[in-house]
């Protein structure tokens, strides 16, 4: 069958987009809209020829939601095509951070399904909100058509009680379903498979270290292809230093600024998901102008990038002793990709566990997947491109039940058994 799949992945004040034809996996157009709610947003976008041609239009304008900013979208396919009419979405993909207990795999999109996203909301800020948004105005965009949302949770459900449990009581956290849950999952599943593809293996034979570096970042422990151990825990708050994100604290931290600083309940969630990280330490949240910074002489930037790096390793060396036995590292998303600083940084004096990155491969730049640890290294170091859009389009088409040219991997399950409550569960409850 012929046509194409929308997708949408929704960030705190962005978010990217690609129109996919479900026979090729083709990337029709792609885009970006930033800047959401901020003074002065952008929109990039990416109108795909032949071969590696690309045709880019970006403007700037006020963008105060996602819901403008959806609107702007189909304003830039109208004006730059590709034509939305000739290219009709068969579906729409939408990419939600926060599935809960409630969501276990991509689910067809009901007022239900939007209802309980949204009361997820609290566990995910930065994240959930501005899914409903591009959701609800997609819906009303594209009304005939099944919408899918796909969540960044679902990959986790494979780590083991051992994994996802916090050492608190028991009862409180089977009441309010404290546990880790884990983010980045479409994108830790994609680029684990990516990356036993590129090297020709069975990603059931691979043990590997994924590190999704982007604003947000996190690391995954992937075992034979499935989740064992991540690093982001009940909401995306935990784990790696981040943008704007702490990541690991010591929780008496909190209660010590609230009774000496006197800081409230949501001073403190601001501080954590929006004040701290990379900019809390050094007053900027982009990696590019944090070194920048810490090489012209700045000591909180230097400060920050070393923290940063001090924790990546820290979870290389927690997950390689997890896994027992490990084959790839695997280096992915904004950060990730695109700086050979911090991979070098990352794993320098890893040798005596068989991990040697080679600095000539490290620095060439290239967008597809490619090794950069010696010839030498037991372990063998990569940079592999994420796409969770493509990822979303793949399971979103699945979960359809209709064919096409993208891949289901037999992964995702069709529409009749799409919602799934697990087990146990009642039905409504998400926590
Ligand atoms: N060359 C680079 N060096 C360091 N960081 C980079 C580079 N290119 C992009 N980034 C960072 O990547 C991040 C965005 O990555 P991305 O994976 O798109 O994140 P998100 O999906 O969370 O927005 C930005 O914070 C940006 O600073
Ligand atoms: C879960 C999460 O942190 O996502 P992102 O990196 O897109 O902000
Ligand atoms: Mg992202």
């Amino acid at each position: 069958m012929s046509g194409s799949i929308l997708v949408v992945n929704s960030g705190s004040s962005s978010f990217k987009y690609q129109l996919i034809d479900i026979l090729t996996e083709r990337r029709l157009a792609s885009g970006l809209v930033e800047r959401i709610g901020e003074e002065l947003g952008r929109v990039i976008h990416t109108v795909s020829g032949t071969g590696e041609q690309q045709d880019e239009t970006s403007f700037e304008t006020p963008i105060p939601d996602h819901t403008s900013g959806f609107a702007l979208m189909l304003n830039a396919f109208g004006e730059h095509g590709p034509s939305l009419e000739g290219n009709a979405p068969v579906a729409v993909g939408h990419r939600v951070v926060h599935g809960g207990a409630r969501f276990h795999q991509p689910t067809i999109v009901t007022p239900a399904v939007v209802r309980d996203i949204e009361d997820l909301a609290a566990l995910a800020p930065l994240h959930n909100p501005g899914a409903v948004q591009g959701i609800e105005a997609a819906r009303s965009a594209f009304p005939s058509v099944p919408h899918v949302a796909v969540f960044d949770t679902a990959f986790h459900q494979t780590l083991s009680p051992a994994a996802f449990s916090y050492a608190i009581d028991a009862g409180l956290a089977e009441r309010f379903r404290i546990r880790r849950y884990g983010f980045h999952g479409t994108s830790h599943r994609f680029v684990s498979c990516a990356a036993a593809e590129f090297l020709g293996r069975p990603v059931e034979e691979l043990n590997q270290i994924v590190l999704h570096l982007g604003n947000g970042a996190s690391a995954c422990a992937v075992a034979g292809g499935r989740s064992v151990e991540t690093s982001m825990g009940m909401t995306p708050l935990e784990g790696l230093v981040m943008g704007t994100r702490s990541g690991d604290i010591d929780p008496a931290v909190l209660f010590h600024l609230h009774r000496k600083a006197g800081l409230g309940v949501d001073e403190l969630d601001e501080l954590l998901n929006r004040g701290s990280g990379l900019l809390g330490m050094s007053g900027r949240g982009d990696m590019r102008d944090v070194i920048a910074a810490a090489e012209s002489g700045d000591g909180p930037s230097g400060l920050a990038f070393e923290v940063y790096l001090h924790r990546l390793k820290h979870y290389v060396g927690a997950y390689y002793a997890q896994l027992g036995r490990l084959d790839t590292i695997v280096f992915t998303a904004g950060v990730g990709e695109n700086n050979a600083l911090v991979r070098a940084g990352a794993l320098e004096g890893l040798e005596g566990l068989g991990i040697r990155i080679d600095p000539q491969r490290n620095e060439a730049r290239s967008r597809i997947a490619r090794v950069i640890s010696s010839d030498d290294s037991s372990v063998t170091v990569l940079v592999v491109p994420t796409n969770e859009e493509l990822e979303i389009a793949r399971q979103t088409l699945a979960c359809t039940g209709r064919k096409g040219g993208l891949r289901a991997d037999g992964r995702p399950q069709s529409a009749e058994s799409a919602s799934v409550v697990p087990e146990g569960l009642p039905s409504g409850r998400l926590l």
